[in-house]
């Protein structure tokens, strides 16, 4: 891992987060002879037509740090739209999640990108129906990249203009991205409620503030588009009110 970028973007980083879809197909390619199971993601990849186009309905992503409130935030937001609530990795792949996040990142990240340009196959058919709730898509991979390739305080990224803060030309753009945010002691007391196994990187993420700001602080350079930021530390109900009114306000709905 790279100690320092302040000159621009690391190798590792134009390494690990891939800017389209052939450089996605081809790390899963070189490491499929390895592991069968990027065989069986780039199958159902290619499967998928190059450039998808988004239907009517409007399709509004939520992305944030883990615990911040948005698997709870969408399913609300599902039911009070008649939307179809979509995750990412999409169900066809997360079976070989566990298999790719042992993965050194490349391969990792090329797993989570893959299964973002299968969802937009998945989200460009479900918006011709109805409105689209997405958990996670590029952002979270960018991010999530982003701060794994560098280290120290958030003056280490990338700068402000730099690429990997781009959307992938190819990949299908949503219409709403809403970033949730809360502060690391709302988060730790969801995290401890929800009570669940962490994973390694959930761990990670409590025992080192900066990775968490490094996460943050490139969701919030991300352009084109842009993530809004919503405040996710109020009850519930307040949460979704507001979420409700930003999609109602930016959606035509
Ligand atoms: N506004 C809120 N106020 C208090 N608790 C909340 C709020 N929203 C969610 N929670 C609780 O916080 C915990 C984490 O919420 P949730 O699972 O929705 O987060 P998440 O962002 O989807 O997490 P992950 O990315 O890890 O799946 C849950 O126990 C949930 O009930
Ligand atoms: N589109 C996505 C979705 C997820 N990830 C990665 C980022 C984290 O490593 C992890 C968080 O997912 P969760 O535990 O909240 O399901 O998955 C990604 O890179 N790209």
């Amino acid at each position: 891992m790279l100690r320092s970028c302040t000159a621009g973007p690391p190798g590792s980083l134009r390494l690990a987060l891939p800017a389209a879809a052939p450089a996605v197909r081809r790390r899963l390619r070189e490491c499929a002879a390895r592991i069968p199971e990027a065989g069986a993601v780039l199958d159902i990849l290619e499967k998928c037509p190059e450039r998808q186009k988004k239907g009517e309905f409007p399709v509004v992503v939520f992305e944030g740090l883990d615990a911040t409130g948005k698997t709870t935030v969408t399913q609300s937001v599902k039911d009070a739209l008649g939307a179809v609530l979509l995750r990412s990795p999409p169900a066809c792949i997360s079976q070989w999640r566990t298999i790719f996040d042992e993965e050194p990142t490349p391969i990792r990240r090329a797993f989570y990108a893959a299964g973002n340009y299968i969802l937009a196959s998945e989200i460009a058919k479900a918006s011709t129906q109805a409105p689209v709730i997405v958990d996670r898509y590029w952002h979270s991979t960018a991010a999530y990249t982003i701060a794994t390739e560098t280290d120290g305080n958030i003056q280490n990224l990338p700068p402000d203009d730099d690429a990997v803060y781009k959307w992938p030309e190819d990949l299908l753009k949503p219409d709403l991205v809403l970033l949730l945010t809360v502060s690391p002691e709302e988060r730790t007391r969801r995290l401890e409620g929800r009570g669940l196994e962490r994973t390694k990187e959930e761990a990670e993420l409590e025992a080192n503030s900066l990775f968490r700001r490094r996460i943050e602080e490139s969701y919030r350079r991300m352009v084109n588009p842009a993530c809004q930021e919503v405040d996710a530390s109020p009850s519930k109900e307040e949460v979704f009110k507001t979420v409700l009114q930003l999609i109602k306000n930016h959606c035509a709905l």
